[in-house]
């Protein structure tokens, strides 16, 4: 057998405590072997993991990995306005080769910080995909669908594009690659396209993701036209299952949140880009104490401006105390669960730090503390991803340079 052993580190286990353990991983299988004290000392490769805390990789359950691209391009505006008039005038300019420059970069920016899994809304979602296959990450990818402002035929061939994406890629990357049918928004998609778009998705098997209730302006509109509120329509379209997920979830009243947790659909928050497009406070601990299974994302770095689930878990819990009005709310085993749940890989996190002394809580410390930079490894499927803070899968510089030449030819374009 082909076993990496992580040595002379302590362990976060699932239930939130911590021991002195190593890890053994099985390399080829991509699963833990065992924790435990003194394992297996001729491993066929070993981290070193003294004063550093082995916790799951983390999950990055809302991403648009390649908008990497256009990180600082547009600030300081709320949603609406930053899409339409900065961000898809950019995006519509944007080639195959530009995604890829950009996924690769956001690809080494998750290794760096130890994210290990995530899942991206996008287009050119080949290039996406062929960047994750090279970065050795696990990624849920879907192809984006807006219909406002096209005529049938482009409506029709942007959904065909997605369903044709979600059927040839799953299971791409020995595995590690599964995809979901993405209709980009409750708005941008009008309801006949929707209807269809869903359950074709669903007849298959495919799973549908998509932006839900972020902002009040995307609310009103659905409220004043349809006397419903938008997870009412969305449950009537068939897009509240339990395999679904969407993001943000900010504006969501009781009602609706009775609705999630009944069907089991995935929430996924956002709470950095909720505050930099001044979307809203999404109200986690009540989803929570609903049962809603809630995960953690960090949108596309254009409205974060990072893809750092550290910073992510820091702004959860801060915001969701603000959204109760409560100090205990979302608490830190709250976040850690939320960033790591359902983690199948690791991540290597170096304690020895000033600003992670002394170590008086090492899940608060995750929670409120840790930063993406003080990741030490990063493993994937039995991979070693980053060792001593080497991205060993991608070209850490060479991903900085075509991102940087990628932009300024873009700036030229549009
Ligand atoms: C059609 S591909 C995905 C699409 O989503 C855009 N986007 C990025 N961030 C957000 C957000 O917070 N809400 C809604 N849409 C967002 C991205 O720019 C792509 O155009
Ligand atoms: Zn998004």
């Amino acid at each position: 057998m082909n076993t990496l052993r992580i040595a002379g580190g302590q362990v976060l286990r699932p239930d939130a405590t911590v021991e002195d353990a190593d890890v053994l991983v099985d390399r080829d299988e991509g699963t833990i072997l065992d924790i435990g004290a003194d394992l297996d000392a001729d491993a066929d490769e070993t981290l070193d993991a003294a004063g550093c805390l082995v916790t799951p990789g983390l999950v990055n359950a809302h991403c648009h990995v390649a908008m990497t691209l256009l990180r600082g391009y547009a600030d300081d505006k709320p949603l609406d306005a930053w899409l339409r008039e900065d961000i898809w005038p950019a995006e519509g300019a944007l080639t195959p080769e530009d995604v890829r420059a950009g996924a690769e970069l956001g690809l080494v920016e998750m290794i760096k910080s130890g994210t290990t899994a995530f899942a991206d809304m996008y287009f050119h979602v080949p290039e996406i995909a062929a960047a994750v296959e090279e970065a050795g990450l696990r990624a849920r990818l879907g192809h984006g669908v807006v219909t406002l402002g096209k005529d049938d035929a482009d409506a029709r061939a942007d959904i065909d594009e997605s369903l044709d994406v979600a059927r040839e890629f799953d299971g791409a990357a020995d595995g590690r690659i599964r995809t979901a049918a993405m209709p980009h928004s409750l708005t941008t998609v009008a309801e006949e396209y929707l209807r269809e778009f869903v359950a074709d998705a669903h007849d298959e098997g495919i799973p549908v993701h998509y932006h839900a209730n972020e902002t009040t302006d995307e609310v009103d509109p659905i409220v004043d036209e349809r006397g419903e509120r938008p997870l009412a329509y969305a449950k009537e379209l068939g897009m509240l299952t339990g395999d679904d997920f969407l993001a943000h979830g900010v504006h969501v009243d009781d009602a609706e949140i009775d609705l999630l947790a009944d069907a089991g659909t995935g929430v996924v928050h956002c709470p950095a880009s909720n505050m930099k497009l001044a979307s809203g406070m999404a109200p986690v601990q009540k989803l929570l104490d609903a049962g809603v299974t809630v995960g953690l994302g960090t949108d596309g770095a254009a409205s974060n401006n990072d893809l750092d689930m550290f910073d992510e878990m820091r702004d959860a819990a801060m915001l969701g105390k603000l959204a109760a009005d409560d100090a205990s709310a979302v608490a830190a085993p709250d976040v850690v669960r939320m960033a790591t749940a359902g983690a199948a890989d690791l991540a290597v996190v170096d304690l020895d730090a000033p600003h992670l002394a002394p170590a008086n809580d090492l899940v608060s410390h995750l929670a409120y503390a840790a930063r993406g930079s003080d990741v030490r490894h990063t493993v994937c499927d039995g991979r070693v991803l980053m060792r001593d803070r080497e991205v060993l899968t991608l070209d850490e510089d060479a991903a900085m340079a075509r991102a940087r030449e990628a932009i300024a030819s873009l700036r030229e374009r549009v």
